[in-house]
C-alpha cells in the first residue's frame, strides 16, 4: 500500500477512527510511508478536537522517531504534552506521549530526561489501570537501565512487564519484552539465552503482523552470529536484509546491515578490504540521514575500527575527533568512551608515541574496571535464576489451564518447526548497533594485553594480568560449571643460581623458564610471571587429571632443556602445585591460587623438582 493511495480528506474528527486504522496498517507495512503520509497532514491537525489532535501528534512524533528524527519527535511530543495539560481528566494518550518523548530524548543521549518521561507515563498508566501501557512503561524503563549498566533493575522491570503481558496474550507486547530481554542478556554475555529471546520476539512479532519489528529482531540475532565469527553466514543474511530495503524502510537497519557487511568482508577468511571499504561508505550514507545519537556514535566507532584494521591511522583519529564531542556533551554509557580510548591508545602505540599511549591506556583500564564493577554480574545472576524459574512456573500454570498438556506441546513443537523454517528461509540478520560496543570491548581487552600487561623481564604476562584473568576464568567456571585449574610454579634453589652465577644469569634463567613455560602451554592457557622466581599457569576448561599431566610435562620440559648447558652447571628444576576449582572450597580465584601455593610448598618440602596436587 502506498501513502499516495490514501484519500486526502480523511483527517477530520468524523473520519478520525478510520484515519487511525489506516495509519496503523501503513505503519506496520512500511514505516517510511507512514511518516511521509502523516507529514502531509501536519498543518490540518489544528482543526481536530483536542483529543484527536493529541492522538495525531503522538503518531506524528512516533513516525519521526522511527525515521531517527529525534529532535522533531521531541518537539512534537512537547507541543502535545502542553496541550494535554488542558484536558479535564488524565488520558492514556498522555502516557503514550510521555513514552514517545522519552524514547526520543533517550536516543538523543538525554537519559535522565528519558527516565522522568517513562516514570511519568507509567504513573498515568497505573492511575488508569491500563495494563498494556503499564507494561510498555516498564519495557522503556528496563531498556534505559541496561543502557546505563543497571542490569539487575533492568531484569526486575522486564519481568514485571512479562508478568503483565503473558496473561494479556498480547503478541506485540511479548515481542517487545523478549526483544529487550535478548539485548539485556547480550549485555550480560549470555549469548545463547540472548539468541533464544530474539527468536521468541521474532515469532511473536510475526504473529502480531509487525513486519518492521520482526526484521529488527532478526537484526538482533545477527550480533550473536557475528560474535561467534560466522562471517560468511553474516554476509548472506545482511545481503538478504539490504534486498528488503523497501519493505523495511528504516535507515538504522540499513546502516547496520551495510556496516555488518563491511566487517564481515574485512574479517572473513579471505579478507576483502576493498569491498569492506565500499560497504562502509554505503553505511555512512544511511547513517548520515538520521540524527540519531546512537547511530552517530556507533557508526563513528565502527568506522574507526574498520579504518584501524586497514591501518589508516590518521583517518581513525579524524573519525574519533568527530565522536568525542558527542561523548562529552551527553551521558552515553561508558562502553563508547572505552572504545575511543582503546583505539586512540592503540594508534599512539603503533605510531610509537608511547607516553600518550600509556596515559590513554591507563584511563581505558580505569573505566573498564568501573564498568565491570558497576555491572555487578553476580547479583544479577541470582536474580536471573529466580526469574527464569518463576517464568517457567507461570508458563506451566498457563498450559495447565488449557486442554491437555500433551496436545499443546505437540502443537508447540509443530509451530516451532514451522518458525524455524521461516527463519532459515529469511536467514536475514543485521548487526545490532549497540551490540557492537560490547563486541568491541572484548576485542579491545584482548589486544591491550600486549600493550600493558607484560612482564618487562620475561615477556610473559605479569601478575596484574594473571589476577585479572584468573578472576575471569573463575567467574566463567562458576557460572557455566566448567572446570578451571591453576599451576603454581617456583624455580628450585634459585637463590643459589643467583649467588653462584650472578643476577644477570639469574635473569636469563627466569627468561628461559618463561619461554619454555609459554611454549609448553596450549593456546587457551595463560602462562605468566607472578613475581620473583614464581610463575603461574592458568588452565581454563581443564580438570585436575589433565592439569597434573600438563604440570608434569612442563616440569620435564624445563628440567630436561638443553639451554641450561650454556648457562650453568647442571639443570634448572621447578616445583609445581596443582589445584582445580572446587566451589565448596574456593570462593574466588584468590582461594584457588592459595591452594596451588600450599601444594607448591608441599612439593618443595618433599624434595623439589616435582608436582603436587
Ligand atoms: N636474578 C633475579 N633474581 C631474582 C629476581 N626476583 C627475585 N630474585 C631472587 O630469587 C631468589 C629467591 O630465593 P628463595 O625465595 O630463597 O628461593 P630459592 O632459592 O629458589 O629456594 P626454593 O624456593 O626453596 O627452591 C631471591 O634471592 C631473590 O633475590 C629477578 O628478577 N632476577
Amino acid at each position: 500500500m502506498s501513502y499516495k493511495a490514501f484519500a486526502v480528506d480523511l483527517l477530520t474528527d468524523e473520519g478520525f477512527e478510520q484515519f487511525v486504522q489506516q495509519i496503523d496498517k501503513l505503519k506496520d507495512s512500511n514505516s517510511k510511508e507512514a511518516y511521509l503520509f502523516l507529514q502531509q497532514y501536519a498543518d490540518k491537525a489544528e482543526e481536530l478536537s483536542v483529543d484527536n489532535r493529541l492522538v495525531f501528534y503522538r503518531y506524528l512524533a512516533d513516525t519521526y522517531s522511527e525515521q531517527a528524527q529525534y529532535q522533531q519527535s521531541k518537539e512534537i511530543a512537547d507541543k502535545a504534552l502542553l496541550l494535554a495539560k488542558n484536558l479535564s481528566s488524565p488520558s492514556i494518550v498522555s502516557a503514550e506521549l510521555n513514552y514517545t518523548r522519552g524514547f526520543a530524548v533517550e536516543n538523543l543521549g538525554e537519559f535522565d530526561s528519558a527516565i522522568t518521561n517513562y516514570q511519568n507515563g507509567l504513573e498515568i498508566a497505573e492511575s488508569l489501570n491500563d495494563k498494556k501501557n503499564i507494561a510498555t512503561g516498564l519495557i522503556n524503563l528496563g531498556a534505559i537501565y541496561y543502557l546505563t549498566q543497571k542490569f539487575d533493575r533492568s531484569l526486575i522491570v522486564f519481568n514485571q512487564a512479562l508478568n503483565i503481558a503473558i496473561p494479556l496474550k498480547d503478541n506485540e507486547l511479548l515481542g517487545y519484552i523478549y526483544s529487550e530481554l535478548g539485548i539485556l542478556y547480550e549485555y550480560m554475555y549470555e549469548e545463547e539465552k540472548a539468541m533464544a529471546f530474539y527468536l521468541k520476539s521474532y515469532e511473536y512479532f510475526q504473529q502480531a503482523g509487525k513486519n518492521f519489528n520482526a526484521y529488527n529482531s532478526l537484526r538482533n540475532i545477527a550480533i550473536n552470529h557475528v560474535r561467534h565469527r560466522r562471517y560468511e553466514e553474516a554476509i548472506k543474511i545482511n545481503k538478504e536484509i539490504v534486498e528488503h530495503e523497501k519493505e523495511i524502510g528504516n535507515i538504522e537497519i540499513m546502516a547496520s546491515a551495510y556496516m555488518g557487511l563491511a566487517w564481515s568482508y574485512l574479517k572473513k577468511k579471505e579478507s576483502n578490504p576493498e569491498a569492506a571499504y565500499e560497504y562502509l561508505k554505503i553505511s555512512e550514507q544511511y547513517s548520515s540521514q538520521g540524527e540519531q545519537y546512537k547511530i552517530e556514535v556507533s557508526f563513528g566507532i565502527n568506522k574507526a575500527y574498520l579504518l584501524y584494521e586497514m591501518k589508516k591511522y590518521n583517518e581513525v583519529l579524524e573519525t574519533l575527533s568527530l565522536i568525542e564531542p558527542l561523548l562529552q556533551d551527553k551521558k552515553m554509557h561508558k562502553a563508547a568512551i572505552i572504545n575511543v580510548l582503546f583505539l586512540k591508545s592503540s594508534i599512539y602505540y603503533e605510531q610509537e608515541q608511547y607516553e600518550k599511549a600509556y596515559h590513554l591506556q591507563n584511563e581505558y583500564f580505569k573505566l573498564g574496571t568501573e564498568l565491570r564493577e558497576s555491572s555487578n554480574y553476580e547479583a544479577v545472576e541470582d536474580l536471573r535464576m529466580r526469574y527464569e524459574s518463576e517464568q517457567a512456573d507461570i508458563k506451566k500454570q498457563l498450559l495447565d489451564q488449557q486442554q491437555s498438556l500433551q496436545t499443546i506441546r505437540l502443537k508447540e513443537s509443530e509451530y516451532q518447526e514451522e518458525n524455524r523454517n521461516i527463519i532459515l528461509a529469511f536467514s536475514a540478520i543485521v548487526v545490532l548497533i549497540i551490540g557492537w560496543f560490547l563486541l568491541r570491548i572484548i576485542r579491545g581487552q584482548q589486544r591491550l594485553v600486549f600493550l600493558s600487561q607484560t612482564d618487562g623481564l620475561t615477556g610473559v604476562v605479569n601478575r596484574r594480568r594473571l589476577i585479572e584473568l584468573s578472576d575471569f576464568f573463575f567467574y566463567q567456571a562458576k557460572k557455566a560449571k566448567i572446570e578451571f585449574s591453576v599451576l603454581m610454579i617456583d624455580v628450585d634453589d634459585f637463590k643459589l643460581i643467583n649467588d653462584t652465577y650472578g643476577h644477570k644469569v639469574g635473569d636469563k634463567v627466569l627468561t628461559k623458564v618463561a619461554q619454555i613455560g609459554a611454549a609448553t602451554m596450549r593456546s587457551t592457557d595463560e602462562f605468566g610471571r607472578f613475581g620473583g622466581e614464581e610463575f603461574i599457569a592458568l588452565l581454563p576448561e581443564t580438570g585436575l587429571e589433565q592439569a597434573k599431566n600438563i604440570a608434569e610435562r612442563l616440569r620435564k620440559s624445563i628440567n630436561e632443556h638443553e639451554i641450561w648447558r650454556n648457562l650453568i652447571k647442571g639443570n634448572v628444576a621447578v616445583s609445581i602445585g596443582v589445584s582445580c576449582v572446587d566451589l565448596d572450597v574456593h570462593k574466588n580465584a584468590d582461594d584457588l591460587i592459595k591452594s596451588a601455593d600450599i601444594l607448591l610448598y608441599k612439593a618443595k618440602n618433599q624434595g623439589k623438582n616435582q608436582v603436587c596436587y
